[in-house]
């Protein structure tokens, strides 16, 4: 095409029509090929534009209007391909041709806040936008304000599902940043290689990690299993999802060298005493590491085990899906540090599903320095029970409460000898609510039942009992829902009848299973929720 600008412009014209076809009945490789036909007919990149080939004295401008364009919409479509180094790499190139590209600013701006980089999108928008002679640009303007939102997002991790919460979750999922909080991966305490610790004292129900799943793949499953996230099994539903899973992360793997170093990161149950221990900084989207300098090559086995240990099943004892309608759909993801996480009995994390989205956050208070765990399977139960579910894990917990039991082993029944004994022995704070978790069952039972009648008094009221709960082991949404229940008897709602002092009790509680999530008055209408579905 030397010499032929106006050949160019010709060719130009000719492929936007065919491209918007192509846009149309979504052939997205045709429409990649198409550009970079062009772009190669253009003799891009070895052109020179300071070659006098033509007589239109406008014509490298021209040229490099055509090419900038072209590059731009190819970035594009590789950006809905999530092909984002290819796409990247494109804007780069029009960038160098024109920095003031408005089209490949925006689209780098989309491009880095797919990639979670907030305040770089910001900048490459707020570039964009300062190009905007008038400033009716709405997609530009909504854009920015969306990248500078989550850019405040992602220092704080504070979030509010208030508005989704009191549209009874008919609108649209919140759209949350990627967090990380005052959180370090050491060599953990509980004996499995690896744990995630706290650098700085955490109040519950703060988040510590808010994170995208790097794979996540839903179904309908009838036999969808609440104790803990292992993933297979013998049913073929299960299987069909599973291989939707692994699909999905050899795609990602293959397509991104930061997905495939970071997988590498974690845990495939071998050699764990010599295992690596990263640095949590690795995991920031906005890193500055050179992933395309990290020659990991794509290893089948390796990732296959990395999966089998750290996916996770959404629909869990210590973690709450939010917004779900449909009971019977499972989804089972893979989320980078969440994966660092070891269980233990007396948990002190739980996790908060919103979309792909997973939140980490305390599940009870938490000093500087602590192990954050969560349970992997129901610990509401005797440790006799636990230690069956420990060993299907393969470890064997030794956890606080685990030695405290141990070193007690009782053979206790009722509940009321458990009051027995926690008055006789003199058992205090953590001590008491161990073993009211342990036999749990028993408790709701009566609390369920009509013999709360005959043995109230004998038994801690159930706003007491959760406390007592909750402040050693953490959350839990099944002893939430038997307060709520009691709470809403009234049949007028919540909050109808609950005293001042009570609700600051509820609301604490809330945040130990839910997280901090929620404004008072979006609390109502989610208890509420809540209940509706569960009755
Ligand atoms: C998702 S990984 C947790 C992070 C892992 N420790 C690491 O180094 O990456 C799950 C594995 O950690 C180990 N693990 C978790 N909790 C444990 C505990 N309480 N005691 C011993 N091992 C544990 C088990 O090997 C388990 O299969």
């Amino acid at each position: 095409m030397k010499g032929s600008v106006a050949a160019a412009e010709e060719e130009m014209r000719k492929l936007r029509s065919r491209a918007t076809e192509l846009l149309l009945t979504e052939e997205w490789n045709e429409y990649i090929n198409l550009y970079s036909r062009f772009i190669s007919n253009c003799r891009f990149p070895q052109i020179c534009f300071n070659d006098d080939n033509d007589n239109d004295p406008d014509g490298p401008a021209k040229l490099r209007r055509a090419l900038c364009c072209a590059l731009s919409k190819r970035a594009a479509v590789r950006c809905r391909l999530r092909d984002y180094s290819a796409a990247l790499i494109d804007c780069e190139l029009a960038l160098q041709l024109d920095p003031a590209h408005q089209k490949t600013l925006i689209c780098k701006g989309n491009i880095l806040l797919d990639l979670h980089c907030y305040s770089h999108a910001s900048d490459y928008l707020s570039r964009a936008m300062a190009l905007q002679a008038n400033d009716n640009n709405a997609y530009l303007s909504n854009l920015l304000a969306r990248a500078q939102k989550l850019e405040a997002q992602s220092r704080t991790g504070a979030i509010d599902l208030s508005d989704w919460i009191l549209d009874g979750f008919d609108g649209k999922c919140p759209e949350l940043a990627e967090f990380i909080g005052p959180v370090e991966i050491r060599p953990s305490a509980a004996g499995g290689g690896r744990g995630l610790f706290t650098t700085k004292s955490i109040e519950a129900g703060m988040p510590l990690v808010i994170t995208e799943a790097v794979v996540i793949g839903r179904g309908i499953l009838p036999e969808a299993s609440a104790d803990g996230g292992r993933v297979y099994g013998d049913v073929s539903g299960r299987m069909v999802l599973w291989k939707d899973v692994v699909g999905k992360i050899f795609d990602a793997a293959k397509k991104c060298s930061r997905t495939r170093f970071l997988l590498y990161t974690l845990a495939t149950g071998d050699n764990e005493s010599g295992i690596e221990i990263p640095q949590v900084e690795i995991f920031r989207s906005d890193s500055a590491i050179n992933w395309e300098s990290k020659e990991e090559k794509l290893d089948v086995g390796r990732i296959l085990k990395v999966l089998d240990l750290n996916c996770l099943a959404e629909e869990s004892v210590s973690a709450k899906v939010m917004g779900k309608k449909k009971a019977l759909t499972c989804g089972v993801g893979l989320w980078f540090l969440p994966s660092f996480v070891n269980h233990s009995c007396c948990p002190n994390a739980r996790r908060l599903h919103v979309g792909g989205r997973l939140v980490l956050h305390a599940s009870r208070d938490i000093d500087a320095g602590e192990e954050i765990t969560v349970a992997y399977y129901d610990v509401l139960r005797p440790l006799s029970e636990r230690r069956e579910s420990s060993k299907r894990w393969g470890f064997l917990c030794s956890c606080e409460r685990c030695r405290f039991e141990e070193a007690r082993e009782m053979e206790l029944v009722d509940f009321l000898e458990i009051e027995d004994m926690v008055r006789r022995c003199g058992l205090k704070g953590k001590e008491k609510g161990f073993l009211r978790a342990s036999f749990w069952s028993t408790y709701s039972y009566v609390y369920d039942s009509e013999r709360l009648k005959k043995w109230g008094g004998r038994i801690p009221a159930e706003i007491s009992m959760a406390e007592s709960i909750f402040d050693a082991v953490g959350g839990d949404e099944r002893v939430m829902k038997i307060v709520l229940r009691r709470l809403m008897k009234n049949g007028r709602g919540f909050g109808h009848g609950v005293l001042p002092v009570e609700m600051e009790k509820v609301t604490r509680l809330a945040r130990m299973v839910y997280g901090k999530v929620m404004k008072r008055q979006a609390m109502k209408t989610f208890f509420e929720l809540e209940l509706a579905e569960t009755c």
